[in-house]
């Protein structure tokens, strides 16, 4: 008989089967799979030896600015560094608001009225030094934006920028808004980028689309023609969630088999029983 067993994978629960610090470079991609640092992994295999093995393997595959260095023995490639220099003691290191925050909050240093329908150039007294490779974007918060108004208006910060960090906000509210040194201004997102040789030709190649633009494919109600249903990406919570035999015999690697109790990945619960109708 087949009996179905339900085990629950956070990310969390991987980095600890894994016995890695950080679970920011897990994706999941369904609900029996996941990549850690871009390397295929499913949650019932996986085990600590695997990850040195397959990361080995893919590690040609990663881009070079991903890689700042790999110490020996270590599989995992060292994480690019953000650095920030303070120029005052008024002055903040970024802050992400969750473990999973894409942003990084900037702090103003400085109070500054910014009037109804007006902008304002706040300093933050920060200096960075983005890993070349990637850039910084200026974004606005989310709360700032729809409660007050406030978006943020220039916002490229290149890598090799070393001036001080400036804040362009614009107040698009018709009540002035004061901003107070120390508050959370707005964010900055750090994103990959590539730079190609720019080339002049004499044509450009040919495609679907041609030279139609601005609407052409239909109104703001046509339908999008290239959605796919994935019914295991619609989970609003980040789980891996698998089904088992619990009758077969579960196929253990020796590598997991021999790691310690507390990195092991929690037992398989059996699913709850279906009350009877
Ligand atoms: O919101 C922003 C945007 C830019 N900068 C800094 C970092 C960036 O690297 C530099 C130059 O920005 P950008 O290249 O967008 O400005 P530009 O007007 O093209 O100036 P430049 O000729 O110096 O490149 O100004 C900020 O501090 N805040």
């Amino acid at each position: 008989m087949l009996r179905l067993s339900t085990t629950r994978f956070t990310s969390a629960h991987i980095c600890s089967r894994l016995s890695v610090p950080s679970h920011t470079n897990i994706q999941r991609v369904s609900r029996r799979s996941f990549t850690y640092n871009r390397v295929a992994m499913s949650p019932t295999t996986i085990s600590s030896a695997q990850v040195t093995e397959s990361a080995a393997k893919k590690r040609k595959l990663v881009d070079s600015e991903d890689v700042t260095e790999i110490p020996s023995g270590s599989a995992i490639p060292a994480a690019p560094k953000l650095q920030v220099k303070l120029l005052s003691d008024k002055a903040k290191v970024p802050t992400r608001g969750s473990a999973l925050a894409a942003g990084y909050d900037i702090y103003g240093v400085e109070d500054f009225l910014i009037k109804a329908q007006d902008r304002g150039i706040i300093a933050t007294d920060l200096a960075v030094a983005i890993p070349a490779g990637y850039y910084g974007r200026i974004a606005p918060r989310s709360g700032l934006a729809t409660k007050h108004g406030l978006q943020t208006g220039a916002g490229v910060v290149d890598a090799d920028y070393r001036g001080p960090l400036k804040i362009l906000l614009f107040n698009q509210s018709n009540e002035d808004f004061q901003v107070h040194a120390g508050d959370r201004i707005a964010q900055m997102v750090i994103e990959k980028i590539i730079t190609p040789e720019v080339v002049a030709v004499a044509e450009l190649d040919e495609t679907e689309r041609g030279e139609n633009g601005f609407g052409s494919t239909g109104g703001f109600g046509a339908k999008p023609t290239n959605v796919v249903e994935d019914v295991a990406m619609q989970e609003t919570e980040e789980k891996i969630v698998f089904v088992e035999q619990a009758t077969e015999p579960v196929a253990t690697s020796p590598a997991s088999e021999n790691e310690p109790e507390e990195t092991k990945a929690p037992a398989v619960e059996a699913a709850p029983e279906k009350p009877e109708p």
